[in-house]
C-alpha cells in the first residue's frame, strides 16, 4: 500500500468535497478530516478484547504501508475512521482506512491518497424528501415506565446513575444520502463534532458535542458532558440543581479514573462551565493529562469506555440495567466514534445526536442520565429535545 501526502491550498467547505454517498467525516468549525473510498475495511470481532483486536489489525496494515507525507500533523499520513458498538457484546464494530483524505487544521490543509489516483465521479447530493416517524424499540409511555422503573432502582440502592437511550424510526421518500444530512449538521451545531462511518448502505451520522478523547502526542483532553437543561433557560437553575451537578460528578469521576491509571499528570477542573447548543444547554468539565508512556488514542478509548455520561455508576451494574430496561441494541450510538494516524494520534467522540442510516431508513438515538430524582416527563422532554439535531438534519 504506497500512501502520498501532499500539502493542498484551501479546499473550503470540506464536507461540499465530498463524491459519493459512503462518505466518511469528522469536522468541527470547518476544520478536520473528510474521506472517501476504501483502502481497506474490517469488521472487528465483539467481545471484551475488541479495542486491542483493532489497534493490532491498525499496527499491521500501516506498518505494511510505504508511507510519504512531508506534512507529519496529526491526521496527515493514512487514517483510519471508525465506530465501535456501545456494547462488547454488539457486532458492527468497524475500521476503514479511505483511500483519499482531504483535512485542514489551523489554517493547513492536505490531501492523502492510497495507491493509483482515480477520477472521483461525484454523484449529485439529493435531500430525503418526507420524512415519516414511527416508534423505535419502546413507545414514549413504555419509555417513562422503563425510567421510573430504573429510578425505583437507583432509590433501592441497586446503583446511582443509569445513562437510559430511545430509538426513532424515520422513513424517506428515498435513500438518505449522509452528504445531505452532514452539511445541515455542521452549519446548525459548528461547536459539535459532524461525523460520518459510511457503509454500503448508509452508516452513523450525526453532530455529537462530546470529546471523548483528542490524542496529540503525548497530550490528551476530554470534553465530559452531562446535565442538561433546554437552551435558553437560566444556567443558574442548572448549575444549582443538586441532580444535574451529581449526574455531572459521576461522569467526570468516571473519566478520572480511566486516564489516571494512563497519565502522569490530569488536570480535572473542581466545577463544570456551560456548553450551550442551539437545542440544549450541558454542564461540561475540560480533562487535560499527560499520556506516561507511548499509548495510542485507542489504547486510551478502550480505557475510558464507557464513561458514566453513556453508562452509569457503578459502570457493570448500569450495563445490566441497560440491557434489561431499553429492549434494543444500540448499535454504534454512544459508543466511540472518530480517527486515529499511524503515530497512533486522533480524535474519538461519543457517538450522541446520531443516526444509524439503512437505505431510506434512520434509527435516530437520544439518552439521558437518570438519577433518584429524576421525572420520568422531564427525561423524555429531554430526549425529544437531543433527538431534535438529527431531526433537524433530515428535514432541514
Ligand atoms: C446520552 C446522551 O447525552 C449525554 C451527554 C450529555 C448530557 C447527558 C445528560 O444530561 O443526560 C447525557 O449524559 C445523548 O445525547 O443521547
Amino acid at each position: 500500500m504506497v500512501v502520498r501526502t501532499v500539502p493542498v491550498g484551501d479546499p473550503g467547505d470540506l464536507i461540499a468535497r465530498l463524491p459519493d454517498n459512503a462518505p466518511f467525516a469528522w469536522v468541527r468549525h470547518g476544520d478536520g478530516l473528510v474521506g472517501w473510498g476504501e483502502a481497506a475495511r474490517v469488521t472487528v470481532p465483539h467481545g471484551p478484547g475488541r479495542f486491542a483486536w483493532a489497534r493490532a489489525w491498525l499496527t499491521s496494515i500501516f506498518r505494511a504501508a510505504d508511507i510519504h507525507d512531508p506534512v507529519g500533523l496529526p491526521g496527515s499520513g493514512p487514517v483510519a475512521f471508525g465506530s465501535f458498538t456501545f456494547d462488547p457484546d454488539s457486532a458492527g464494530s468497524t475500521l476503514v482506512v479511505p483511500k483519499t483524505v482531504l483535512a485542514r487544521r489551523d489554517g493547513r490543509a492536505w490531501l492523502t491518497t492510497i495507491g493509483e489516483d482515480t477520477l472521483d465521479l461525484v454523484t449529485p447530493v439529493r435531500t430525503p424528501g418526507r420524512i415519516r416517524y414511527s416508534d423505535g424499540a419502546l413507545t414514549t409511555m413504555e419509555w417513562e415506565h422503563a425510567v421510573a422503573t430504573a429510578v425505583k432502582e437507583i432509590n433501592s440502592g441497586r446503583l446511582d446513575k443509569v445513562v437510559l437511550a430511545r430509538d426513532l424510526i424515520a422513513t424517506a421518500d428515498r435513500r438518505i444520502d449522509p452528504r445531505a444530512l452532514l452539511a445541515r449538521l455542521a452549519a446548525r451545531y459548528p461547536e459539535c463534532y459532524t461525523f460520518s462511518i459510511g457503509g454500503p448502505a448508509g452508516g452513523l451520522v450525526g453532530a455529537t458535542p462530546e470529546l471523548l478523547v483528542r490524542h496529540t502526542g503525548r497530550a490528551i483532553e476530554s470534553l465530559v458532558l452531562a446535565g442538561t437543561s433546554p437552551s435558553g433557560a437560566d444556567p443558574a437553575e442548572l448549575f444549582g440543581s443538586a441532580k444535574n451537578r451529581y449526574e455531572h460528578a459521576c461522569a467526570v469521576a468516571s473519566v478520572r479514573d480511566a486516564l489516571a491509571t494512563l497519565c502522569g499528570t490530569l488536570d480535572v477542573p473542581d466545577d463544570p462551565e456551560l456548553l450551550v447548543l442551539p437545542n440544549v444547554q450541558h454542564l461540561a468539565s475540560r480533562v487535560t493529562g499527560r499520556l506516561s508512556d507511548g499509548a495510542s488514542v485507542l489504547d486510551v478509548v478502550a480505557a475510558m469506555h464507557p464513561t458514566a455520561a453513556v453508562g452509569g455508576t457503578p459502570t457493570a451494574t448500569a450495563l445490566e440495567v441497560i440491557r434489561e430496561r431499553e429492549d434494543m441494541d444500540r448499535g454504534g450510538y454512544a459508543g466511540p466514534v472518530g480517527w486515529i494516524d499511524a503515530r497512533g494520534d486522533g480524535e474519538w467522540g461519543i457517538a450522541l445526536r446520531c443516526a444509524a442510516i439503512t437505505g431510506d431508513r434512520a434509527r435516530l438515538f437520544a439518552g439521558c442520565g437518570i438519577m433518584g430524582g429524576s421525572d420520568p416527563a422531564g427525561e423524555l422532554a429531554e430526549a425529544q429535545a437531543k433527538l431534535r439535531v438529527m431531526r433537524y438534519a433530515l428535514e432541514g
